[in-house]
């Protein structure tokens, strides 16, 4: 594609994106624009990904029609009011932003006609491993939000839902690598705890996790079908099931989504 794509805030997501974009094909390095005042995230992007980096966001406008928006939610205010003049109608922003809604970037620009898409994707795109959903305003034609999927079908899995679902998304797959890495990195622990080495542990446990999620997707099986394949009669997984639901795991993990689901609303109605 020849058409050039750009991005305003060069931080750790729109490293992920970007990384995933050149790998998919979808756009050449030279067509990828970032605007980043952080002179050490400049010089990282140009030299790892070979993508034109700038100070300013003007040369992001002038030059591309899908603009991904990759500031954090609290900066976005400040930002939306220094390019209000810049956006223009064949602009299509494409805010990666948690928690904002929609309406929040007419209002700041003041420009009902703004083409807005609201996305909430996550890091597995770094390796075209990502979960995004996808939600627009009425400003924006089916073809123009195809586009916009393109972006992030080229680094993994998309849906289009409505943007009342948004936060949810939030708190299930756009924060859910946090918890994922962390339930690893636990089960590496427990491991090294009962002594194996750390190396071996930790490749024990990252095949444990992928191969799981494998026959989870092969079988078409339900979780709870495929755990009791695991749980022999008076076996180990069982006793140690009951001490996971003793303190209650299935409570925590609908606790720890929702309350990220609740601070993504948080962040929506305090900007
Ligand atoms: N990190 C994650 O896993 C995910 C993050 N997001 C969203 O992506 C957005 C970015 O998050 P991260 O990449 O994690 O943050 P980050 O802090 O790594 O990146 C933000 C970047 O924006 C730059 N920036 C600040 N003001 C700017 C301005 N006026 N113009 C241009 N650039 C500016 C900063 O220098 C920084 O490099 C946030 O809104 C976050 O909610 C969404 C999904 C997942
Ligand atoms: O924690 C955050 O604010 C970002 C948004 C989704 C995942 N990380």
């Amino acid at each position: 594609m020849s058409q050039k794509i750009g991005f305003i805030g060069g931080g750790q997501m729109a490293e992920a994106l970007i990384k995933g974009i050149i790998a998919s094909g979808l756009y050449k390095e030279e067509n990828i624009l970032v605007a980043e005042p952080n002179s050490f995230r400049r010089d990282h992007l140009e030299s790892n990904y070979a993508v034109k980096a700038y100070y300013s966001n003007l040369p992001i406008f002038e030059n591309c029609k899908n603009i991904i928006l990759a500031v954090k939610p609290q900066t976005m205010k400040t930002l939306l009011e220094e390019c209000r003049e810049r956006v223009q109608i064949q602009h299509i922003l494409i805010s990666i932003a948690a928690g904002l809604p929609i309406s929040f970037y007419i209002d700041t620009l003041g420009k009902p006609e703004t083409k807005v898409v609201r996305v909430m994707p996550n890091t597995p795109a770094l390796v075209l491993e990502g979960a995004s959903a996808l939600s627009r305003n009425r400003n924006v034609s089916d073809s123009e939000l195809h586009e916009a999927e393109e972006i992030f079908m080229a680094v993994g899995e998309v849906v289009i839902l409505d943007e009342t679902h948004l936060d949810a998304v939030t708190g299930l797959s756009g924060s859910g690598p946090a918890y994922v890495f962390s339930f690893v990195e636990a089960l590496i622990d427990a491991g090294v705890k009962s002594g194996l080495t750390r190396a071996v542990s930790e490749k024990l446990a990252l095949q444990t996790v992928s191969g799981s999620v494998k026959l989870l997707r092969e079988s078409g099986e339900h979780p709870a079908a495929l755990r009791g394949m695991v749980t022999s009669p008076g076996g180990t997984a069982i006793t140690a099931l009951h001490v996971l639901e003793k303190v209650g795991f299935h409570g925590i993990i609908m606790d720890i989504v929702e309350s990220a689901v609740n601070r993504s609303k948080q962040l929506g109605e305090a900007q």
